[in-house]
């Protein structure tokens, strides 16, 4: 895989202003934010494992050839995390790397079952997170939520297990906020998962399923009716259908847009062809993410600098991004005005020099 850091045909000082623009994140996988040094790391404790140990390898061993072989080689990194030492280590480190791009905030989708099916106590597990979710907080000042998401190809086993440890008050983490629906698109039908959803909306959750990254509009639709979507994880074919973008933009319902990730999983071809201008120019709410960024050779920051070139933005256009995701974000209203004011008051100041 090349590397796709530092857009090159996006001046130099953009990638500065970005580079300290406060920033929220609202799809970014745990597992997928793997750093290859933590990745190498678990890999050279698990001798069995077929991932590399050497970071160098791993830009190779991230190189894939369609979104099955994606999943193949994501639940290989899966299969590294087999202790809640190896959960807390993960975690406290993607908070690191969010910090280090000053990401103030960010919704981190977990997939619980993935974990607790190969063996991890679930309590153990809950309390790695946590404690590592507390522990960034107060170190790098970064907040972070979950998303719990099903891993859809696992089918109603899964579905059951994921909202279980969603809604039941003897497990669910205090910084559960949304639930969310991964894997593959093709031959996992979403309204099979309106029982799940139902429950955890009911619990006080927000829904954010995939859906329309390698499926057409149709996914979408039943994202939206049957599962009650309040953000949709990359809607990426809601280009093909003008009457879901005005609905989508009618009822200002975000889409977490990852770019980079729409080229490595092949669900889009060439970057230049990625319906983002689409989406902004129908008036849909776009906010920028990097889904699983050490897999895709790329950070959230990269992914700014993509969107700056692809929607010709300046500063403040870049910084009108960032507010998105801050609006469309479950933080609370004092928490989000917090990170709207600095995004304000950095941009005044780099707009003043
Ligand atoms: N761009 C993405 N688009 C979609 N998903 C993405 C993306 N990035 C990351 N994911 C994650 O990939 C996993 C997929 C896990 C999966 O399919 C599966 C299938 C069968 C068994 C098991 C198991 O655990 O036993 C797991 C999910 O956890 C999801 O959160
Ligand atoms: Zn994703």
């Amino acid at each position: 895989m090349t590397d796709r850091l530092v857009d090159a045909r996006v001046p130099r000082d953009l990638h500065t202003f970005i580079a300290g623009l406060p920033k929220a994140e609202l799809h970014v996988h745990h597992v997928g934010s793997a750093s290859p040094r933590i990745v190498a790391e678990l890999a050279a404790r698990h001798p069995d494992s077929k991932v590399p140990t050497d970071p160098e390898a791993l830009v190779d061993y991230f190189t894939f050839t369609d979104f099955a072989h994606f999943i193949d080689v994501y639940l290989s990194v899966v299969d590294l995390i087999r202790t809640p030492e190896d959960v807390r280590l993960l975690t406290y480190e993607v908070a690191r790397d969010l910090a280090r791009q000053q990401v103030r905030y960010a919704e981190v989708t977990i997939t619980p079952f993935s974990s607790t099916r190969r063996g991890i106590d679930e309590s153990a597990f809950m309390a790695a997170i946590e404690d590592a979710r507390k522990a960034a907080e107060a170190e790098f000042g970064t907040v972070l939520r979950w998303c719990f998401d099903i891993p859809g190809e696992a089918g109603l086993e899964a579905a059951e297990e994921t909202v279980r440890l969603a809604t039941d008050d003897r497990v669910r983490p205090e910084g559960l906020v949304s639930f969310g629906l991964g894997g593959p698109e093709i031959g996992v039908p979403r309204p099979q998962f309106k029982p799940y959803f139902d429950r955890a909306i009911a619990a006080g959750l927000h829904s954010v399923p995939h859906a329309g990254e390698t499926t057409g509009p149709e996914t979408v639709w039943d994202a939206l009716t049957h599962l009650r979507a309040e953000r949709i994880g990359h809607g990426t074919s809601s280009a093909q259908d003008p009457k879901l973008l005005a609905h989508l933009a009618e009822h200002r319902i975000p889409l977490e847009v990852c770019p980079t990730s729409n080229i490595a999983t092949r669900a889009v071809r060439t970057i230049d062809e990625h319906p983002i201008k689409e989406f902004a120019k129908a008036g849909v709410i776009v906010t920028i993410n990097s889904d699983d960024p050490p897999m895709f050779g790329t950070d959230l920051n990269n992914e700014y600098a993509v969107a700056a070139r692809l929607l010709d933005l300046d500063e403040r256009g870049l910084a009108d991004l960032a507010k998105n995701a801050v609006d469309a974000s479950f933080l609370d209203e004092p928490g989000r005005a917090r990170i709207a004011a600095e995004i304000d008051t950095y941009t005044a100041g780099r707009l003043a020099t």
